[in-house]
């Protein structure tokens, strides 16, 4: 019995220290794929709270995430769309920010529960482009809070519905999950496990 035990406890620790040592805890895109799009809004004035919320324009993400989102965006290219990226893994004390200004855990996760899947590394905003970058309508800007961006909302044209249609269905098959409130957002499913992070963008 005392020797399953310690058996049982080296296995754990074996566990543990394999993933903290060897896999990093984020991974940023572009070193995975040079076929993104970026318009990392939280890095420019350009966004909701109108300042600068991180130092430079990067996207993380865990590393089974990242690899489930160039999965999505061959998905994508094979239809003739790419992947435009707004955001990724957000530090806990942005979202903070964001929840100050906007105190709706509908539109932005509330930091003080339990926080928003971006602070795991585990969520992105993201659009559609074409293959060379142009715009794709979606029906909303990014970022509005209204009923303009939400899901369960089929009052837009055809041509936007089928727009949101293939970004949903693309999403949905490489393990990420919509909200009801904002197209933009997919969160990956298995991010249970991730733990909540704060450390700033890693900026040169
Ligand atoms: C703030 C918005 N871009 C967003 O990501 N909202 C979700 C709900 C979040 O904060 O997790
Ligand atoms: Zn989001």
């Amino acid at each position: 019995m005392k020797s399953l035990i310690v058996l049982f406890l080296g296995f754990v620790f074996l566990n543990f220290s394999t993933e903290e040592t060897d896999k990093p805890e984020l991974v940023n895109i572009e070193s995975l794929s040079s076929e993104f799009y970026y318009e990392i809004r939280y890095a420019t004035p350009n966004n909701f709270i109108g300042e600068t919320l991180y130092d430079c324009a990067q996207c993380l993400l865990r590393p089974e995430v990242a690899e489930a989102l160039l999965k999505a965006n061959q998905f994508f290219c094979e239809r003739g769309y790419l992947i435009k990226i707004y955001d990724c893994y957000r530090p806990l004390d942005v979202q903070k920010k964001m929840f100050k200004k906007v105190p709706r855990p509908t539109y932005v996760g509330n930091p003080y529960g339990k926080g928003s899947v971006h602070n795991k590394g585990a969520a992105v905003d993201i659009t559609l482009v074409t293959l060379d970058g142009c715009y794709v309508e979606m029906g909303s800007d990014y970022d509005f809070f209204g009923r303009a961006a939400h899901i369960d909302n089929f009052n837009f044209s055809e041509e936007i519905l089928q727009h949101r249609k293939l970004l949903f269905e693309g999403m949905r098959k490489f393990g990420f999950q919509t909200i009801r409130t904002e197209w933009w957002h997919f969160s990956y499913k298995k991010n249970l496990s991730y733990r909540t992070l704060n450390d700033p963008l890693p900026c040169d």
